[in-house]
Parts: structure tokens; C-alpha cells; sequence
């Protein structure tokens, strides 16, 4: 198996590029169920997850053809199956994102179910009340969510999500977009992703007003069509280089992304000292060789501080001057970084969702284990402050989810690289 191996105490300098979001990318894709003729897709970033997507798709009958610009196209003409099988569920959580377009275009849909993962129980029962409340019958037997549209066509509803669930919102609103009537969402959820999804929706011929608020309207059309749409750049792998940057006391732009939608990550950095500039596609962090100081995070959905990033912060703080309180709110388990940074020298007392982290100026190199993707990432910038060699086990997550991420902080001067066995 593949690790990341760093040697850590170079302070990062230089330019990266950022790719397409992977959480704008996957409900994108799935959405290319709902589109009559060829619909094409760019930006895209080279991820497992993609792969595992385009995968799906194919095995449901889509064509799929990647273009030399790495954008793809699709055309479900001849799709036959309406099955998300549990060896592809399994590896990819987002998978769960076919079921609306699934039932909202062919009315039927077995998607396996997708079960709990490092960071939480995960489960998805607001997505399938969701498709309820639009009509559909739903049962889960055998570890599949098994569902049919009586009538064929989705019906419009209100639907009030009791917790505010970014899949969950994509879902219905994929299916509310084919369906017969006007669906309103409450309580959606306002991430990026979501706007994209509704940008990218409504350029294929649907009417969704209220995209990055709380009260989303979709008004069902008869048919959606294929057309061509670049997903958005990718917020938390943006914000993982800064804090990188941040934490060697280096100097890092990142390029190919948008300020506008990292407010809340951006405001921490420069509690913690960081020098932020930015322009319209670019963000510039200095540190001027300082060392970060800690800061306190509250995680929850956006326009708060991204769970997505709470690791990486944890890091910060782990080497910050003065102690930071990281609270998460939306994932019950998100702290298992916690344990490995420990075993890195950091100094961190989890109580329930509270993390208590005192900064060290250095921590020290040792092999660590990656249990999920973002905590991953986390340990990789411990690993560029750190003293010695650190290996980063069990990398797999890791490629969920950042495109070429050796390469992209050998550019920043790091010394990375992966190694096999
Ligand atoms: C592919 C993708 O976009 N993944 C992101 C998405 O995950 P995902 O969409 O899976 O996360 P949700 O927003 O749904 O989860 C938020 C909270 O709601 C709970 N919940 C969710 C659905 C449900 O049916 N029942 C339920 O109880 C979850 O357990 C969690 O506690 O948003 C998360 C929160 O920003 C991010 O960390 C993930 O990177
Ligand atoms: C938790 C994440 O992704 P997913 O929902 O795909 O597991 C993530 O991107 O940090």
C-alpha cells in the first residue's frame, strides 16, 4: 500500500494550482442522469472519487466519454439499470447522490445503502424522507434503499430538513427538478456546492430560485437537457495549502479559486497572523516566517467554519503560540487526527466534540495512519513542521480527494514523495 513519506522543515514558497471541488463535482455528475442528450462536464478534478463516479454512471448504462481537457461528456440514451451496487457504494459515500436523479428521470432506484465511515454514523434518512415527501415509495431491505415513483413522476412538496444535510439538499433538489409542481425547500443547505448544483441545474433548463439560502424553491419542469458547465474550484483544498503555509511560516498564493466563497476560513487565518491577499481567482498567504497563533474554531454548516477544515486548524493550533479550543458540531467522530498528532508530539485534550490543543514550536517525525481524508491532509502538514521522517500510512483517502498532492507541495518546496509497500 502506497504512503506519503515527508521530511519535515522547509517553509513553503511558491504557486499552486487549485482543482475543480470534489463535493461540486460528484452531485454535478450524478445530475448528468437527469439530462436528455449530451451533457459536458469540466474542471473536473483527477480523484478516485470521480473515477468511482464515472464508474457508477457506467454501469447504469451512461456513455462516458473523457475529453482531452480532462472534461467529460455523457449521454444516457441508453441507460438500462437503475442500481447503485454496494461494491462501488461502499468505497464513495456520494454515491447516494443518484437516487433522486434516478427517480425523479426512470422512477425506480436500488441504491446500497452507504453505512457509517471514520468520521460518524453517516446516516441518510433525511435524503430518503425526503424522496417520501416527493412521492416515491421507499424500503430498505437487504442494505439497499429500494424505491419506485407510482405514476412514474415525482410530485412537488414542502420539505422541511429538521438538520441541515448538504447531500441531502442536492438530492431533492435533483429530484424536485423533474418533478410535476413546485417543491420548497427549508432549512437547506447554503454551501458553494449547492449553489453550483442549482447553477449547473438551472443551466440545463430547471427553475431553482433561493440557491445559498435557507428556503430553496424549485419549480419541476418537464425535461432537462444536456449543456456544458465547469464545476467550482475547490474551497477546502484551497484552504488546506494555506494552512500549510500558515503553519511553516511560508508564503503560498493559490491560484484557479475564489476568496468569496472562504470567508469564514480566510477570517481564521488572519486571526492566526497570516497576511491575506486576494484578487478575483488568486488568494496570497504570507507569514512573513512568523509562527501562527492559535485560534478558536466552531465548526458548522456554512457560512460558519467548514467541518472540512477542522483538522487542518487543529494542526495549526497543534503548532501555534498559545492554546485553541476546535469544537465540531456536525460530525459526532471527526477528531481520530487527534490521536495520531499526539503521536507526532502535539499536545491535545479531546473532551466529547471539544479539542484542547497547546501549541509546540517543532513536532517530531513517525509513522502515522490516515483514518480518513481530511484528517490525512492534516497529518501531512504536521508532517512538513515536524522533526525527522514522517510516514503517512493508508494514503488511499487521501487521493478521495487531492489531486496530485506530492507534486502540488514539491512545487511548494516541500519534500514529499510517495513510496510503495
Ligand atoms: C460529497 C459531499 O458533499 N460531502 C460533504 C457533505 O457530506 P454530507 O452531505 O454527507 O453531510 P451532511 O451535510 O448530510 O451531514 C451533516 C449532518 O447531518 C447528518 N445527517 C445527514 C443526512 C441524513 O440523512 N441524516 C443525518 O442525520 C449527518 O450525520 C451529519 O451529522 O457535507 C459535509 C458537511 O459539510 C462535508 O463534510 C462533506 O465533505
Ligand atoms: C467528508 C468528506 O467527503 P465525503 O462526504 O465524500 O466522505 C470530505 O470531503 O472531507
Amino acid at each position: 500500500m502506497d504512503k506519503l513519506r515527508i521530511e519535515g522543515g522547509r517553509r513553503l514558497d511558491g504557486e499552486v494550482r487549485i482543482s475543480g471541488a470534489k463535493n461540486s463535482a460528484l452531485p454535478i455528475l450524478a445530475a448528468t442522469l437527469l439530462a436528455e442528450g449530451v451533457m459536458r462536464v469540466g474542471n473536473l478534478p483527477h480523484l478516485h472519487d470521480i473515477t468511482t463516479m464515472l464508474e457508477l454512471l457506467g454501469c447504469m448504462g451512461v456513455e462516458v466519454a473523457i475529453n482531452e481537457d480532462m472534461s467529460v461528456e455523457t449521454d444516457c440514451a441508453n441507460v438500462k439499470s437503475h442500481v447503485a451496487p454496494y461494491d462501488l457504494v461502499r468505497t464513495m459515500r456520494a454515491s447516494i447522490l443518484v437516487l433522486g436523479p434516478l427517480l425523479a428521470r426512470y422512477g425506480a432506484a436500488e441504491v446500497s445503502l452507504p453505512g457509517g465511515c471514520a468520521i460518524g454514523s453517516r446516516p441518510v434518512d433525511l435524503h430518503i424522507r425526503g424522496m417520501e415527501a416527493l412521492g416515491a415509495e421507499v424500503e430498505v431491505m437487504d442494505g439497499y434503499i429500494k424505491a419506485y415513483v407510482p405514476g412514474g413522476r415525482l410530485t412537488g412538496a414542502n420539505i422541511f430538513f429538521d438538520t441541515v444535510t448538504v447531500t441531502g439538499t442536492e438530492n431533492v433538489m435533483m429530484a424536485a427538478a423533474l418533478a410535476d409542481g413546485t417543491t420548497t425547500i427549508e432549512n437547506a443547505a447554503r454551501e458553494p456546492e449547492v449553489v453550483d448544483m442549482a447553477n449547473c441545474l438551472n443551466a440545463m433548463g430547471a427553475k431553482i430560485t433561493g440557491a445559498g439560502t435557507d428556503t430553496m424553491v424549485i419549480e419541476g419542469v418537464e425535461k432537462l437537457y444536456g449543456c456544458s458547465f465547469d464545476v467550482l474550484p475547490d474551497r477546502i483544498e484551497t484552504g488546506t495549502y494555506l494552512v500549510a503555509a500558515a503553519v511553516t511560516g511560508g508564503r503560498v498564493k493559490t491560484k484557479d479559486t475564489d476568496p468569496v466563497i472562504m470567508e469564514a476560513v480566510l477570517h481564521k487565518l488572519e486571526e492566526a497572523g497570516a497576511e491575506i491577499t486576494t484578487g478575483e481567482n488568486w488568494i496570497e498567504l504570507n507569514m512573513h516566517g512568523k509562527r501562527p497563533k492559535a485560534v478558536n474554531i466552531r465548526t458548522a454548516p456554512h457560512p460558519a467554519f467548514p467541518t472540512d477544515m477542522q483538522a487542518q486548524f487543529m494542526v495549526l493550533n497543534a503548532l501555534a503560540e498559545g492554546t485553541g479550543t476546535v469544537i465540531e458540531t456536525v460530525f459526532e467522530n471527526r477528531f481520530m487526527h487527534a490521536q495520531e498528532l499526539v503521536r507526532m508530539g502535539a499536545e491535545i485534550h479531546v473532551e466529547g466534540n471539544t479539542a484542547i490543543v497547546t501549541g509546540k514550536e517543532k513536532l517530531n517525525g513517525a509513522p502515522v495512519m490516515a483514518t480518513d481524508l481530511r484528517a490525512s491532509a492534516s497529518l501531512v502538514i504536521a508532517a512538513l513542521m515536524a522533526d525527522g521522517v514522517t510516514d503517512v500510512n493508508r494514503i488511499y483517502h487521501i487521493d478521495r480527494g487531492y489531486e496530485c498532492i506530492e507534486e502540488k507541495f514539491q512545487q511548494l518546496g516541500a519534500n514529499i514523495r510517495r513510496v510503495s509497500g
